[in-house]
């Protein structure tokens, strides 16, 4: 049977779970239904698509859209895994009856597929073996949600059908109503919660407004232009007419550029998607109708034209955008008459609660649009997530317009006073127009027959237009001194409490201080242009080849044609060959063997057969043509997704700066010395200080991990044994001094510190830390004086040492020896290892393939002590692709 890390390697090519993956994959394998909400492009899909290949059984997955489901198809064929749909379009009259034979690692259906396929198929299938079923966009399953799918609802029949098979559940959008939704109508049992962050990190949120004319049309098709050069890039558009007219502009532009939207025939539509899946169109302009279908992961722009009906939606589309993890782009256009879409939205809810879902979410995204805040941090707060600081401009500097552009502040007191005041004076019982019409003295019909003309305050506001009084609304609202609220599909204003107070504070005369932002609409009236204008975009091209030399960027975009020309041959997408990324780190490294191709991350065992042999042959020769050297020995940083942090797990006593400090250091895998002098802070802290701040984070019970700490502080196994006994002889914690003056010199307050936090997280012995390294084993276990005494005289003295240190400690550790299943391998291994070996291939061969959790290169070199070094290296190097030998943190592994 395959293990977890072998699949992951094998058919994906990646190195590492993702945060929750791991776990949710163990709970479906135990049988347990799941419930994962994650983020878009987490990678929740891994979850599901793993256990078949573990467990050798059919794991079936439930998906709202057919060409959702054929991309889908598409990728995982590629990666050399059995997967076929079951659905309308399909043609191939055999895919059912070889799927309930077993035929396929993964089948897709529509939930109508699933709900009316016979249930002999499900009696057939269950004999050979079902592994999960999986609802994927598991909200559209709620009223609550911003998608709901009646179809959706009748899956729960299928509950007693496929009685014993785990459901699985899936999202990425999910209120807690919603997430009870989806647990009650898939009856699901003491389901497993894995709920993610939200954060997509390598998205920059963006946001300007904009009025509709040639003018703006204009400046957006010579955004895109730019925007061309680093990816794919979706345009979104509020109706069917914006998109046409768009799509004509980029054309005339001479952009290749698709078009899609619900009013399209099915074949045109579906061409368009196949197109832009494909590379061959660079944008894609398209009304939502272009959403949960789209699993292409290099697209780097997404474009809003026009306020999204929700926040909700705004997140899905938006989260289309990066989902391989490379830093990406989201701009968000609005223009105030797409605020006043609630009845066009509206209009096809039947119940109160979907109306009213409805018009909460539209104007969450009105909020968003008109925020002068961290935008991340309201997105994220609108999921229920907390976001500890005001910004996202820690790491790195400014992720979203807000905190990127220091925004200029004046004092509106004046302004803001009139405007609260005629609310007050209108009885808060309008929308915004009508004390605005009020404030800029007109004498409308309605005006004069509510006689708001005789009003004290009527034409005070002349000098600013109407929409200069609702981006200062705007701002009022944010700042909580006006609430909005929906009277049906209307909106009305009033006065907050926090608004009353300051109108009791002030008078026509004099107001206290009110600074507010100069939002771009103001700043454009007052001073005749914006903040940034004529910055355009954030620029990604430059992106794009970081740290790639010239030659290295010549490569990677002839790989990246090579890599073209494959897929059109092959009639697939690109990214389906292999990622970007995947392309940018064989131009860097440029490997001259399958191995070292394989041990490229992304290079899955599929990619190594088809087009391993093509891809070192172009390599190979591009290289020669580039006068740049192969092998390149470089160091690649992976990519380190951050992991996650549950909403729930973040501390609320914890400040910004420490919990900073923590992520910093746990999800960016910064050292302990670049976070105290990383370059985004003001002034360097001292490394103590960053020490002290983790320790408190994991006080609080935020996640740590003790090895690479321990590794980081030199705590090595003989000071923490040291350290115990002087705790031992004290025989108190509460002052460290004492225990200190026990110690050595070389242990230091923040070793006897680190301990006591090990202590407290129920770490007693140091070999507990699970991926201790051999070398770092008390020093006197290498040099115990019994070490003659081995009555062993054949073994090698280094295991003589070990067994003896083994002695030499306290009887404590003597189970925790045992229960190291690698150290058990390793002197199994050893004990068979009397003589002195030579490496051949295959005996590496053989050795590796005795761990299962790999084996280090000192361990080889111990093993193989008739071999220099070099040699061994050599060795492992020429093993070709029959034995993908996969190498990560120095441990070879084979698969
Ligand atoms: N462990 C991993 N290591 C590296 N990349 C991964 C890993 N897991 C998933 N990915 C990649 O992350 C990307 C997004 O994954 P996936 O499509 O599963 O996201 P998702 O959570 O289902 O998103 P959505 O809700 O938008 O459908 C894919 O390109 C996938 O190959």
């Amino acid at each position: 049977m395959e293990t977890m890390e072998s699949v992951l390697k094998k058919y994906f090519g990646f190195s590492a779970y993702r945060p929750y993956q791991k776990d949710v994959i163990e709970k479906i394998m135990e049988r347990r239904d799941c419930l994962v909400v994650m983020a878009t492009g987490s990678g929740k899909s891994l979850c599901y698509q793993v256990p078949p290949l573990i467990t050798g059984k059919t794991g079936i997955v439930v998906s709202p859209l057919i060409s959702l489901m054929q991309d889908q198809v598409m990728a995982l064929k590629q990666r050399g895994i059995k997967a076929e749909f079951l659905g309308s379009t399909q043609t191939d009259r055999t895919v059912q009856s070889r799927a309930e034979s077993g035929g396929y690692d993964l089948l897709f259906m529509t939930p109508e597929k699933a709900c009316s396929i016979p249930v002999s198929f499900w009696t057939k299938l269950l004999k050979i073996g079902i592994c999960l079923f999986a609802v994927d966009e598991a909200h559209c399953i709620s009223e609550w949600g911003h998608d709901f799918r009646l179809e959706y609802k009748q899956l729960d029949k299928l509950r007693p059908v496929l009685s014993g098979v785990p459901f699985v559940g899936l999202t990425a959008t999910a209120t807690e109503k919603v997430r009870v939704d989806i647990i009650n109508s898939l009856k699901m049992k003491d389901p497993y919660i894995a709920v993610g962050s939200f954060d997509r990190k390598n998205l920059f949120y963006g946001v300007k407004s904009f009025n509709r004319g040639s003018a703006f049309l204009d400046e957006l098709v010579r955004e895109v232009s730019k925007c061309v050069a680093a990816g794919s890039t979706i345009i979104y558009c509020t109706t069917v007419k914006d998109v046409e007219q768009i799509h004509e502009s980029l054309q005339v532009a001479g952009l290749k550029a698709g078009i899609y939207h619900g009013q399209m025939g099915k074949r045109t539509r579906e061409e368009s998607h196949r197109l832009f899946i494909r590379d061959e169109l660079n944008v894609m302009v398209a009304t939502v109708a272009f959403g949960m279908g789209i699993d292409k992961p290099d697209i780097r722009h997404v474009i809003h034209y026009g306020c999204p009906k929700s926040l909700e939606s705004y997140y899905q589309e938006s989260g289309r955008c990066g989902r391989d993890g490379i830093a990406s782009v989201c701009w968000l256009y609005y223009s105030r008459s797409d605020f006043a879409k609630a009845d066009f939205y509206c209009g096809d809810m039947q119940g109160e609660n979907q109306r009213k879902a409805v018009v909460d979410s539209l104007m969450a995204a009105q909020r968003y649009c008109l925020l002068t805040t961290c935008r991340r941090k309201f997105l994220l707060e609108h999921f229920g997530e907390n976001f500890p600081a005001d910004t996202c401009g820690i790491i790195p500097a400014g992720n979203c317009d807000n905190c990127l552009t220091e925004r200029k502040e004046r004092d509106m007191s004046k302004e803001a006073y009139l405007l609260m005041a005629c609310i007050q004076s209108c009885r808060g019982s309008w929308g915004l127009n009508m004390p605005i019409d009020v404030l800029r003295g007109s004498r409308a019909k309605k005006i004069v027959e509510a006689h708001f003309d005789t009003l004290p305050l009527h034409g005070l506001g002349k000098n600013y237009s109407s929409n200069w009084w609702k981006a200062l609304a705007g701002q009022l609202i944010s700042r909580g001194y006006l609430i909005e609220t929906m009277s049906d599909i209307y909106r009305i204003v009033s006065v907050s409490a926090k608004g009353a107070e300051y109108l009791k504070s002030a008078g026509r005369d004099h107001q206290p201080p009110l600074f507010l932002t100069l939002v771009d609409e103001m700043d454009e009236e007052e001073n005749g242009c914006r903040q940034g204008e004529g910055e355009g975009f954030r620029s990604l091209t430059s992106s794009k080849c970081e740290g790639l030399s010239e030659a290295e960027v010549q490569l990677y975009n002839m790989l990246l044609d090579e890599r073209m020309k494959l897929a059109r041959a092959a009639g697939i997408a690109p990214y389906a060959v292999c990622g970007d990324d995947t392309v940018k780190k064989i131009s860097l490294l440029r490997p001259s063997t399958k191995a070292r191709l394989a041990n490229i991350d992304g290079v899955n065992q599929h990619f190594l057969t088809s087009y391993g042999d093509h891809f070192l042959q172009i390599i190979c020769r591009l290289s020669q043509e580039l006068n740049v050297s192969l092998d390149a020995k470089v160091s690649i940083q992976p990519v380190v997704p951050r992991k996650v942090t549950p909403a729930s797990t973040i501390p609320k006593k914890l400040t910004p700066a420490k919990f900073e400090a923590w992520k910093m250091w746990y999800e960016d895998g910064l050292s302990i010395q670049k976070i105290a002098n990383y370059p985004g802070r003001s002034a360097a802290i001292k490394e103590q200080t960053v020490l002290s701040y983790l320790l408190e984070a994991l006080q609080e019970g935020l996640p740590t991990d003790w090895t690479r700490l321990c590794e980081e502080v030199e705590l090595t196994s003989e000071m923490f044994t040291n350290i115990r006994d002087a705790v031992t002889k004290v025989g108190s914690t509460d002052k460290l001094k004492p225990i200190k003056d026990e110690l050595p010199e070389n242990v230091s307050y923040a070793h006897i510190k680190i301990f006591l936090a090990m202590l407290s997280s129920g770490i007693s012995s140091p070999s507990k830390l699970e991926h201790l390294k051999e070398d770092e084993l008390p020093e006197t276990f290498e040099s115990s004086p019994n070490a003659s005494s081995c009555p062993e005289k054949s073994c090698n003295s280094d295991q003589i040492s070990r067994q003896n240190g083994k002695h030499a400690r306290s009887g404590l550790e003597e189970n925790d020896e045992a229960d190291s299943p690698k150290r058990s391998k390793i002197d199994n291994y050893k004990s068979h290892g009397s003589c002195i070996m030579e490496a051949t291939q295959s005996s590496i061969v053989d050795f590796i393939k005795g761990f299962d959790n790999g084996v280090s290169l000192h361990d080889m070199l111990q093993h193989f002590r008739g071999s220099s070094e070099e040699s061994v290296l050599g060795l492992v190097g020429d093993l070709e692709a029959d034995f993908v030998i996969f190498k990560k943190n120095d441990v070879y592994r084979i698969f």
